[in-house]
């Protein structure tokens, strides 16, 4: 083959350097988790946000024989955005601080992001993105079944390992979110004197409204294995249960990350049970999900939209949508009107009146 020359050969190294950035992605994810596994965030904020090498080598035992290993991982953290380098006049020593984003890779941080990170790298959790192909060949409904058999709830009703990962980075995301919510949307709430968070995980959605606004009587409703294992709070009921049979009645109900969890027919039929459960004068549902637009300004967030509804795709049986998707399946359901408000980023505030 004749190497290209000009205009070819610009295009061919554009090429590959494209290619090569995407075929190592999973390389510089993977070197983060091994960076919180390790605790370096923590190390270099317990020693004072700023830390030489050979003393993060020290804080994390670092076999002598790896020094120059963790100098590479860290240069890489750094290059990505997640740890500044800087070198000492002095010495030329190489020293490391916390960039803003890995202060959210900090554990025991209220809005620390690191469980949501370690959930997605789990062995057993990627396991199912090698099945897809292959899975869309079959008539299983995941790539999820494919491995386990299952669906990741069914899974995770036996595997309570699996559940307290999962509902640990739900609740981070969760925590995030809901900041953002009760202090910037709190009007969505108004009026309202009981509320039941559907798919409540361990109740931390319902816990930052309950603590936001306290004449609201908050209800965390889950299935019975993630109700057993949530930690109670005295400002929460707790009600365990399957959303496809009851919905225990409130002024509202809210649903966070639940409906792109699944297909259209059962969003339908979810939303039906709501509908029951709410007044049909004053009463509300709120969703917290995606609403994807396609020719959005951000293609950034399009490009995370599209990425998360590959995880539904692989992990279970949901998918995000566009507006007119959403739009069916509220009408399928029995709802007079919607509002979209398109708040948090990636995702929107949705509320329905019956
Ligand atoms: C993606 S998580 C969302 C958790 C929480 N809403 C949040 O955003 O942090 C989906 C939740 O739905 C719950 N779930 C799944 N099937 C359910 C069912 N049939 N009835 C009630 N909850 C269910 C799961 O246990 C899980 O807690
Ligand atoms: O099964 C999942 C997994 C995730 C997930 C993937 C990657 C991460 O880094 C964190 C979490 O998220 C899910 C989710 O939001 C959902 O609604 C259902 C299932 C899953």
């Amino acid at each position: 083959m004749e190497m290209p020359t000009g205009e070819a050969a610009k295009e061919l190294i554009e090429v590959h350097s494209f290619m090569w950035n995407h075929f190592l992605g999973f390389a510089g994810s993977m070197s983060l988790k091994c960076a919180v596994q390790l605790g370096i965030p923590d190390a270099i904020d317990r020693h004072g946000g700023h830390i030489t090498l050979p003393e993060l080598a020290d804080a994390l035992s670092v076999h002598p024989a790896k020094t120059l290993h963790l100098r590479r991982l860290m240069r890489t953290l750094a290059q990505l955005g997640f740890f500044v380098k800087q070198t000492h006049e002095a010495d030329g020593q190489e020293a490391y601080r916390l960039a803003t984003v890995s202060k959210y890779l900090l554990k025991n941080q209220a809005a620390g992001m690191a469980p949501a990170l370690l959930l997605g790298l789990d062995p057993e959790w990627v396991a199912p993105w090698h099945s897809l192909g292959d899975s869309l060949r079959r008539e299983e409904p995941t790539p999820f079944h494919a491995v386990f058999g299952k669906s990741c709830w069914e899974l995770m009703a036996h595997r309570l390992d699996m559940n307290e990962r999962f509902n640990e980075s739900m609740a981070c995301d969760a925590r995030l979110v809901m900041e953002v919510v009760v202090n910037e949307y709190g009007h969505v709430f108004k009026g309202l004197r009981s509320l039941v968070d559907i798919g409540g995980g361990t109740g931390t959605v319902a816990k930052a409204i309950a603590k936001a606004f306290p004449h609201i009587r908050c209800t965390t409703f889950d299935l019975p294995h993630v109700i057993e294992s949530a930690t109670r709070d005295a400002s929460i009921n707790y009600v365990g249960g399957d959303m496809f049979e009851h919905v225990p009645p409130a002024d509202a109900v809210i649903l966070k990350s639940i409906l792109h969890d699944w297909g259209d027919e059962n969003c339908v039929k979810i939303l039906k049970q709501c509908k029951e459960a709410i007044p049909m004068v004053g009463g509300k549902v709120i969703l917290i999900d995606m609403v994807v637009n396609p020719n959005s300004p951000s293609q950034e967030s399009t490009k995370l939209q599209y990425l998360y509804d590959m995880c539904m795709m692989v992990l279970c049986e949901g998918r995000e949508r566009e507006e007119h998707e959403w739009k069916k399946i509220f009408k399928d359901a029995g709802f007079t009107s919607y509002k979209i408000t398109p708040a948090l980023g990636l995702r929107s505030i949705i509320e329905l009146s019956p």
